[in-house]
């Protein structure tokens, strides 16, 4: 990497403001899934043992500018502080007086988490005011937020042009272990790409399309599909301004020579719940009243071959509502098919497939699990990421 990292600045008894990604999985204020944390203490606990006095910044969820409750970082300080073994304060707010305060009675290697950056609206639209508040904070920047890394926001990219600003370790990893998997990947190369953040990942379809052999759709994301096949998908998961656009890429991928495969058959369910009724249907035949909530068994037998042949795969988002074990099946295939395999380089990315992965206790037999999804997906399509491009050079 042609970025500086923080080994190479001097950060004792320097404020460090670290950017990192702990937007984690959370159900009734407790932490569901922790790899985000654990992935950013190589670098905390080096800028703690460096004595230098961090502050930690981080986004949860999407609170569009104001402050939610419910998107409080209290839990993750708790869980950080258990994990780091030493005591993590956290401010009610990101920036301002009563932050600058605390910092003023940090002594080194102290760690405070600042609240969560987007409860105020400067942080997604990048505002330069609050990139200098923030700046205002500290001496250093460091950024270890890999999977924040593709958007340009106050605390990941403006916030660089006011400090002297490094990458983090996990930042540094990441980008390393993509792009050697990438600079001439393995072939048959597959890419599997599910989840429910459509519009984010649509577009990136179309780069995938350039690269793969085999591209395997599934989640939420796979109805808009369905539907640009021309059959009716209920009460399903769908982006009725993308359905031309995947018409498109099911054109492309035929041009191409790419295998395109869609899910054959789904999980129905009659409500979005633990106790909804369920069966199997086949793709064209999903009842008006319901949904589709996880790819049916055929589907999940015939993307277990495909994974089963290839050399390099990429999977991002998963195959169906995971966190419900009824709707997990499809979800667990995918994971254990990769599992199995033992020469397929596997990359997985995005922070519900992390957690899907980790639920099923398969994280140790994947090669790599990126804990960028959006970010992981921008970086194989070729996108400069501005996180990385605003640090300093080497
Ligand atoms: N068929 C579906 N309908 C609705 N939501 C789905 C479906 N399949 C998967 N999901 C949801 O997608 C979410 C993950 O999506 P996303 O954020 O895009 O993935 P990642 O974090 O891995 O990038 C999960 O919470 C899962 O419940
Ligand atoms: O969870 C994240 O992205 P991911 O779901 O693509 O892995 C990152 O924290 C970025 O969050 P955002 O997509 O709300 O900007």
């Amino acid at each position: 990497m042609n970025k500086k990292t923080v080994k190479d600045v001097d950060v004792k008894g320097k404020r460090v403001f670290c950017r990192v990604d702990f937007n984690v999985p959370m159900k009734d204020g407790q932490v569901t899934d922790e790899t985000r944390i654990r992935a950013a203490l190589p670098t905390i606990q080096y800028l703690v043992d460096q004595g230098a006095k961090v502050l930690l910044a981080s986004h949860l969820g999407r609170p569009k500018g104001q402050a939610v409750e419910e998107l409080r970082l209290t839990p993750v300080a708790k869980r950080l502080s258990e994990l780091l073994g030493k005591d993590v304060k956290k401010t009610d707010e990101a920036y301002g007086e009563s932050v600058k305060s605390e910092i003023d009675s940090m002594n080194e290697g102290d760690v405070l988490l600042l609240e969560n950056v987007r409860f105020y609206p400067g942080e997604e639209k990048n505002d330069p005011e609050l990139a200098k508040a923030f700046a205002e904070l500290a001496d250093v920047y460091v950024n270890d937020a890999f999977g924040a890394a593709h958007r340009a926001h106050a605390s990941t990219e403006g916030i660089a042009k006011h400090l002297p600003a490094v990458s983090g370790f996990l930042m540094e990893k990441e980008l390393d272990v993509l792009g050697k998997a990438l600079s001439n990947p393995e072939r048959p190369f597959t890419a599997i790409i599910g989840g429910a953040k459509v519009k984010d990942k649509i577009g990136v379809i179309d780069n995938l399309l350039e690269q793969v052999d085999n591209l395997i759709i599934g989640g939420g994301l796979a109805y808009t599909f369905v539907k640009a096949q021309g059959h009716e998908v209920g009460k399903s998961l769908l982006e009725e301004d993308k359905i031309e656009l995947a018409k498109g890429f099911m054109e492309k991928a035929k041009a191409k020579g790419v295998n395109f495969y869609m899910p054959v058959d789904a999980i129905v369910a009659d409500d979005f719940s633990a106790d909804a009724n369920t069966k199997v249907v086949a793709i064209e035949e999903i009842p008006a009243d319901w949904e589709a909530l996880d790819i049916g068994p055929k589907t999940a037998e015939t993307y277990r071959d495909v994974i089963q042949k290839s050399k390099l795969v990429i999977w991002n988002g998963p195959m169906g509502v995971f966190e419900i074990d009824k709707f997990a099946q499809g979800t667990k295939a995918v994971a254990q098919a990769l599992a199995d395999a033992n020469d397929t380089y596997s990359v997985i990315g995005g922070g519900d497939s992390a957690a899907a992965v980790e639920k099923f206790n398969l994280a140790e037999k994947m090669s790599h699990i990126s804990t960028g999804g959006g970010a992981s997906l921008e970086f194989m399509e070729g996108k400069q990421l501005p996180g990385v491009v605003a640090l300093n050079d080497k």
